[in-house]
């Protein structure tokens, strides 16, 4: 069950924008959707919600084919924000949850505890014109979860937010994978997934090139970072056995080595010729992972 993709190939013209994509998302879990500009997310996200027609394969929730408009049990951030500026928060978050089956009496109840948990109680009668891009966000995000879906899709949910507000948000997420729905999340921004996810997806062309539990992922990754801080020069480090990337840092250097052998001869060669103030091995990052994966192409 939860959330299945079988064979689910999208074409535009003589264009393959996804491609033969098998994903199984688990219920109850945050699962991220990682790829450079272009790579697939959005039109796959769009696939999901019944939104476009995929060319060849399935999709389905739970055993069904979705329908974003004619099932309330799902909740959709899209990329492009699409709220009205002309109208009033109130009424904006009325109109769009009342299409997903809520009554405005419980709308409106549930809205003043988002607005106050987002610290913007003062925004619900204001124009959402006169909000700040952030803040018109909280709202687009609100509208997403408002129903508590079952299944909430968010594209990009974190671009444009300061770092009080992506944290604001982050803890409402993890709050409502908590209470028990399957959230799916497009990010160009590695820590978010790092530390939100479980298993995700990193797309290329249109075709996962990384698919797993990210634990898994590190591990199998084999390479290892080295930070180091110390005083004396560090350079040489760069031409040792099993040293593959060496970075200068503002306080000492940090090497990505091919394994923890490497990473030991390092540290002997290191501390044979002075104090050092730190020394570690540390796994890959996603960053790094990413990098490797889909290329230095990507910002
Ligand atoms: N309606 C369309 N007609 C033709 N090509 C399209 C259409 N929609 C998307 N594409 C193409 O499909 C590819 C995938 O686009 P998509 O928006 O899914 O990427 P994305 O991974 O969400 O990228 P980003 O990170 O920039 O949002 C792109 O090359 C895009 O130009």
């Amino acid at each position: 069950m939860g959330l299945v993709l079988r064979n689910v190939t999208k074409r535009f013209g003589s264009f393959t924008a996804v491609d033969n994509l098998k994903l199984e998302v688990p219920v109850k879990e945050i699962f991220g959707f990682l790829g450079a500009n272009g790579a697939g997310k959005t039109t796959t996200f769009r696939m999901v919600l019944g939104l476009l027609d995929q060319t060849e394969g399935s999709i389905l929730w739970n055993g069904k084919a979705v329908n974003y408009e004619t099932t309330p049990e799902i909740g959709y951030l899209p990329e492009e924000r699409g709220l009205y500026p002309k109208m009033k928060v109130s009424d904006q978050i009325v109109y769009l949850a009342r299409l997903r089956g809520m009554k405005k009496q419980d709308i409106l109840h549930e809205l003043d505890i988002w607005l106050d948990r987002f610290n913007v109680p003062e925004n619900k009668h204001k124009n959402i014109e006169e909000l700040s891009k952030g803040n018109q966000q909280k709202i687009q995000f609100i509208a997403a979860v408002i129903h508590k879906p079952k299944l909430l899709i968010l594209d990009e949910p974190f671009s444009g937010l300061d770092p009080v507000n992506v944290e604001l948000l982050k803890d409402a997420v993890k709050e409502i994978k908590e209470s028990g729905t399957t959230i799916v999340f497009s990010s160009h921004r590695m820590e978010h997934v790092e530390e939100l996810c479980e298993n995700l997806c990193i797309m290329h062309k249109g075709t996962p090139v990384v698919l797993g539990e990210l634990k898994s992922i590190k591990r199998s990754f084999g390479k290892k970072n080295v930070s180091i801080f110390a005083d004396f020069d560090l350079t040489d480090l760069k031409s040792l056995p099993g040293v593959l990337k060496w970075r200068k840092t503002t306080e000492g250097v940090q090497l990505q080595v091919e394994s923890e052998g490497a990473a030991e001869e390092v540290f002997h060669q290191v501390v044979s010729r002075g104090f050092v103030r730190k020394f570690e091995l540390e796994e890959p990052s996603l960053h790094d992972i990413f990098i490797e994966k889909v290329g230095a192409s990507y910002e």
